[in-house]
């Protein structure tokens, strides 16, 4: 504002936070200013952050547009992070550029260079060592008449359209406020006429002067703004401001509420960035660094030194099979392979034969002596996954092989002792097994020397950034991550089937998209689920899921050997044809067994 002197902009608030700041009191006690100042420096905080404006000023105008009678300037000081508002009440004619600007009767954007090449001079405050290179002109109009001047300057950003679009809407409402608060008093009768005339958009009911001339209104405004102290919010402030224009509120809450959207939507549109404070500890393959985690990392460490039992409790793919391995890996026993016992894939009849062994013709179909998964693991760590599931006869002969250290294979004669060490793992609760007499107490005791819980993935939410870029990483070098809508949906999922199906469903969506930031997941729709025996809530399979993970498992069993006596059609009942052929519909692969 050229030829503005620069006493008449005394300081008078500094914002930080969101809080109001003491509303100016003017000499001539303008409930006006104190109004307009406190919304028009709401609208810049909120402006500034978005369009990275450096400086508004409102200019209001006088009927003849040949003087600014009041000027509000919202300066944002980079330097100090914070926005100094000025406001100058004191009349000054308006300058030649002034003129120009106030004769602008739809928004003009201007650069320093256009300025200089059509007067000469570039437009800056004078108050302001900055010149300005961009500039942003709205006129404050009301049915065709300038009331003032919505300016923006900044320094390095150009205005956009979006910017200017925002900034048009704010204009309006600050017009509505400013042609509400210096309308001459009229009388009752044509005040409401007049109003509703004037601008649609305020009604006499807007301003509840039914019967009240119209500074009844300024002072009741000035009342309610004096009240507002250092401790009123943002909240509080718009309740009142709600209570005094009622539609002029409604419409900047709107704006900002728009605005507020945007902001959410670029947000959520960024890269998301892991916080750099989360760095590997003791154990690199296992992911987590919340405080769940940590907890079962401490454990981990008290534990893989010695030689107790560990079972390690969970929901399925939450890792309990992960931590069996690094606590192996970390134990005097490294050197030796972990063996591991699904004790759920196996066939109840085969189960004794697969832990302990079997001598030679011990039972039809057994052409050749082989060595138990017991024996495997003398001097190392034997891993029962799924211990919950192994039926109760087998239950006292592994108890019984703890006991003593020895077992016997089936149809052997001979005992062998072993030195084992037992890590188990179940996802039910086994405590409430012991009690509905499904799982032996004795054999829990033994098992639960050292328990380990392993929190569900819901409930540890502070890893899931973490999990999602290491899948990114394992599964696609060239994606740079995530957006942060992207790791929004994931904190917000429920993750039935915990890390596991975390890792698939990035699997998944690093061959869905295309771009280097993957920007949105696709979060799996709810699924029915029924109770197990255990009563935890388990995904209802079709046939096909079904009929897949059997063939698995017993292919698995078998080590992938569909024919023969010890292949797996066999056991299955059906001709290794059919087998294969159901192997190649089922998409099941070879190389997994
Ligand atoms: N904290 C983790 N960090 C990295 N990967 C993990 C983590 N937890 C689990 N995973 C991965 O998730 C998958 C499932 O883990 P794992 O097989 O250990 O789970 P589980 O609890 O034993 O499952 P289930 O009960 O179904 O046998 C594996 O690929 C594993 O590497």
């Amino acid at each position: 504002m050229n030829g503005l002197p620069q006493s008449s902009f005394p300081e008078t608030s500094r914002h930080t936070s969101l809080k109001i700041s003491p509303p100016l009191l003017p000499d001539n006690a303008l409930g006006s200013a104190i109004s307009l100042i406190s919304l028009f420096n709401i609208v810049f905080k909120k402006l500034h952050p978005l369009f990275s404006i450096d400086c508004g000023v409102v200019l209001i105008y006088d009927e003849q547009i040949t003087v600014i009678q009041e000027a509000y300037i919202s300066t944002y000081l980079s330097d100090r992070e914070e926005i100094h508002t000025g406001v100058i009440n004191q009349p000054s004619e308006l300058t030649r550029l002034q003129k120009i600007i106030a004769g602008f009767s739809f928004p003009v954007i201007k650069s320093m260079a256009e300025w200089e090449e059509e007067e000469n001079v570039n437009h800056c405050l004078v108050n302001n060592e900055t010149h300005y290179k961009y500039h942003c002109y709205i006129p404050l109009e009301i049915e065709n008449k300038i009331l003032g001047t919505l300016e923006l300057h900044n320094n390095t950003r150009e205005f956009s359209t979006e910017c200017l679009m925002f900034c048009s809407n704010i204009a309006d409402f600050l017009a509505d406020i400013l042609y509400l608060q210096h309308i001459q008093p009229l009388k009752p009768d044509n005040q409401k006429a007049a109003l509703t005339n004037h601008s649609p958009k305020l009604t006499a009911e807007s301003i509840n002067t039914e019967s009240a001339p119209h500074t009844d209104l300024l002072l009741k405004l000035n009342e309610q703004l004096v009240q507002i102290n250092e401790s009123d919010t943002l909240d509080n402030f718009f309740s009142k401001a709600a209570s005094l224009f009622p539609l002029a509120y409604k419409k900047i809450k709107k704006q900002l509420e728009e605005i507020d959207a945007f902001k959410t939507q670029r947000e959520d549109e960024s890269l998301h960035t892991l916080p750099g404070d989360m760095a590997p500890g003791n154990y690199p393959e296992i992911i987590g660094a919340g405080p769940g985690m940590k907890k079962v990392f401490a454990l981990m460490d008290q534990v893989s030194g010695s030689e107790s039992s560990v079972l390690i409790m969970g929901e399925t793919g939450t890792g309990k099979e992960l931590i069996a391995r690094a606590i192996h890996e970390r134990s005097e026993r490294k050197d030796k392979t972990m063996i591991k016992v699904n004790c759920a894939a196996i066939p109840a009849n085969l189960i004794e034969s697969e832990l302990f062994g079997h001598e030679k013709g011990a039972f039809t179909g057994a052409t050749d002596r082989r060595i138990g998964k017991f024996e495997l693991a003398d001097n190392s760590t034997l891993f029962l996954d799924e211990i919950g599931e192994l039926p109760l006869d087998l239950q006292v002969k592994l108890l019984r092989v703890l006991q003593e250290k020895e077992i016997e294979r089936v149809g052997g004669k001979t005992t062998i002792k072993t030195d084992v060490r037992i890590i188990s793992a179940t996802n039910r609760d086994l405590f409430a097994e012991v009690e509905r007499g499904n799982f032996r107490r004795d054999l829990y005791y033994r098992l639960n020397v050292f328990p380990i819980n392993l929190p569900p993935l819901r409930e540890r939410t502070e890893d899931i950034p973490l999990l999602a870029a290491y899948f990114l990483d394992r599964y696609c070098k060239q994606k740079t991550g995530f957006t942060q809508r992207a790791v929004k949906q994931m904190i917000n999922y429920r993750w039935p089937g915990n890390v596991r199906e975390m890792e698939h469903l990035i699997e998944r969506q690093v061959l869905l998209s295309t771009k280097p930031v993957i920007s949105e997941i696709n979060i799996p729709a709810a699924v029915k689920t029924i109770p197990d025996k255990a009563g935890t809530p388990q995904k209802i399979k079709t046939i096909e899921e079904n009929e897949r993970d059997h063939i698995f498992a017993v292919l698995q069993l078998c080590k992938g050997r569909v024919s023969g006596t010890e292949g797996a059609a066999r056991l299955l009942g059906v001709p290794a044809t059919t087998l294969n052929s159901k192997i190649k519909r089922l998409r099941l692969n070879k190389k997994h067994f």
